[in-house]
Formats: structure tokens, C-alpha cells, sequence
């Protein structure tokens, strides 16, 4: 079985899939390098083959998770790292390396899905646009703060913005104006997200055409939903990038 990890700013998200079967056996989302550890400790060890990753966390961090988990799993860890052309799709930074990893391998996977033009959304973090045409040219894209960075940056730089967690969690489930503090932050926020996604989908629409496909990814994914009825939700489509990134040798 193989490990797969795509470790992000926030969260790590991991899953253990059957490379013969080609299935799911299990996975999770994690907050950090102990937090995986335990989460996978004993359980499957003796059943890992070989991990993949990716990451956008320094070098730094990255090196030191995969010096733990060779020790922990006493698995080889495979790294997916930069490249300029990779699935019939070419990386449209003017410094290839420079484009972060996520949405490199989230990118490759929706052509390899779609093989038409796309529009690659994921929202963590950071919310992150990228376009890609019919024949695999990778236009660039855009970034932009997401949900947790929206939220905290209201929190931090004021003086009476401040709700927890599950009032947050509450205000969320509608987008009537805001009665309290969290309703109009929350809800302010959420309707900033899908007001941007909308707009990709408008300027995607002049550089593609009026034929792509719209995926979006990230653990907010969810919340933008309405804003695109026609979007492909696709949790796992940076793992998708992750396998052709690190094939089995
Ligand atoms: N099961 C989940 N675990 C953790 N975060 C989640 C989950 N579902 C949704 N989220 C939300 O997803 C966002 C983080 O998305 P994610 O793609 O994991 O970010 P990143 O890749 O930057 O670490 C947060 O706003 C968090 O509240
Ligand atoms: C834009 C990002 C911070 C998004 O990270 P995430 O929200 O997934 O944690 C990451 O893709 C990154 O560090 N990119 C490097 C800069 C760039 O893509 O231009
Ligand atoms: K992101």
C-alpha cells in the first residue's frame, strides 16, 4: 500500500490507497508532523510499500517529516519536486520552480481528468486560481488570502472583532446580513470567496473559451460550491498530480 501525503500550510492531508486494487483504504486530514505520526502509528506501518508527497512547507520541515516517517514506517519517501512540462502539461511561470507544488499537481491532475481547457480553484489557506488551455498550457494564475487568513486578519487587526470557533461554524450556515460579529465577518467572508470565484469563471471564460472545466479543491471547497453549480469538487485532485508526479518505478 502507499502512503500519500500533501502537506499544506495549515493542514496535512494524508490517505493510504491500495496501488493493486487502485482504491482508498483510508485517510485524514491532520494539523501536524505528531498528529500524522499517531494517527498512523502501528496500524498500517508493515503494509506501507512506499510514501509520496508534496509540500509547500520549507525545506526545512519537509526534509525533517520524511527523516521521521522513514524512521517511524521505515518506508521510502518520494518527494515531488519542480518541473517545467509533466502530463502533457506545460508550467507557465516564467521561474518554473517558483510555482507552488500544490497547485502545480492539482493543475496536472484536472487536465489529466478533463484533457480540455481548465480552471483550477483551491481553496486552503490561501485561495489559489490557475488556468490551463486544451493543448496543456499552463496560463499562471492568482492568489489570494483564503477563509482562515480572511478571518484572522479581521481578528488581529481590530480591536472588537472576536467570536470562537463554533459561532463561526453557526454564522456559516446562511448569508442573510449579519446580526452579530461573527454572521457579518463570517458571512462577508464567504461571499468575498464565491464573488472571486465567480470572476474566475468570467475571466477563464476569455482566455479558454466558453469550453472548460471547473474544479475546485481545498478543504473550503465546499463553500464555493453554489457559486459554480457545474464545478468538479475534487478533494483528492492534488493526489491526482501526486501519482503522475511520482509514479511507482
Ligand atoms: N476536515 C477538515 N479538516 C481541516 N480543515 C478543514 C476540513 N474541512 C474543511 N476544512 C477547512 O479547510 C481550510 C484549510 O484547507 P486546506 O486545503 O487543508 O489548507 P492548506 O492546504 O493551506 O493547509 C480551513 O479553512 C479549514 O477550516
Ligand atoms: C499559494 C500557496 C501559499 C498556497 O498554499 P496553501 O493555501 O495550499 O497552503 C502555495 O501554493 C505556495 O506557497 N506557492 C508559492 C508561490 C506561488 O505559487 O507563486
Ligand atoms: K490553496
Amino acid at each position: 500500500m502507499i502512503l500519500e501525503l500533501d502537506c499544506g500550510n495549515s493542514f496535512i492531508k494524508w490517505r493510504v490507497v491500495d496501488e493493486v486494487l487502485a482504491s482508498t483504504v483510508e485517510g485524514g486530514v491532520v494539523g501536524s508532523d505528531e498528529q500524522l505520526l499517531a494517527a498512523l502509528a502501528g496500524k498500517m506501518a508493515s503494509a506501507l510499500s512506499y510514501c509520496r508527497l508534496v509540500s509547500v512547507r520549507t525545506d526545512e520541515e519537509t526534509q525533517s517529516l520524511i527523516s521521521r516517517l522513514e524512521a517511524a514506517l521505515g518506508v521510502c519517501c518520494v518527494r515531488a519536486m519542480p518541473s517545467d512540462e509533466l502530463g502533457g502539461v506545460r508550467n507557465g511561470y516564467t521561474e518554473y520552480r517558483r510555482l507552488g507544488m500544490d497547485r502545480w499537481l492539482a493543475v496536472v491532475g484536472a487536465y489529466h481528468l478533463a484533457r480540455k481547457p481548465c480552471l483550477v480553484i483551491d481553496l486552503g489557506t490561501a485561495v489559489t486560481s490557475d488556468l490551463v488551455t486544451g493543448k496543456g498550457e499552463h496560463l499562471g494564475g492568482f492568489i489570494c488570502p483564503g477563509m482562515p487568513l480572511m478571518r484572522n486578519q479581521l481578528r488581529t487587526h481590530t480591536r472588537r472583532i472576536r467570536y470562537d470557533d463554533s459561532a463561526a461554524e453557526q454564522a456559516l450556515h446562511d448569508t442573510a446580513p449579519g446580526r452579530s460579529t461573527a454572521e457579518a465577518v463570517e458571512r462577508g467572508c464567504l461571499l468575498m470567496l464565491r464573488g472571486f470565484v465567480q470572476s474566475q469563471v468570467e475571466l477563464a471564460a476569455e482566455h479558454l473559451g466558453s469550453e472548460f472545466e471547473v474544479f475546485l479543491t481545498g478543504g473550503d471547497a465546499q463553500l464555493v460550491q453554489e457559486a459554480v453549480p457545474r464545478a468538479r469538487v475534487l478533494p483528492d485532485l492534488v493526489f491526482v498530480g501526486l501519482a503522475i508526479a511520482c509514479p511507482l518505478r
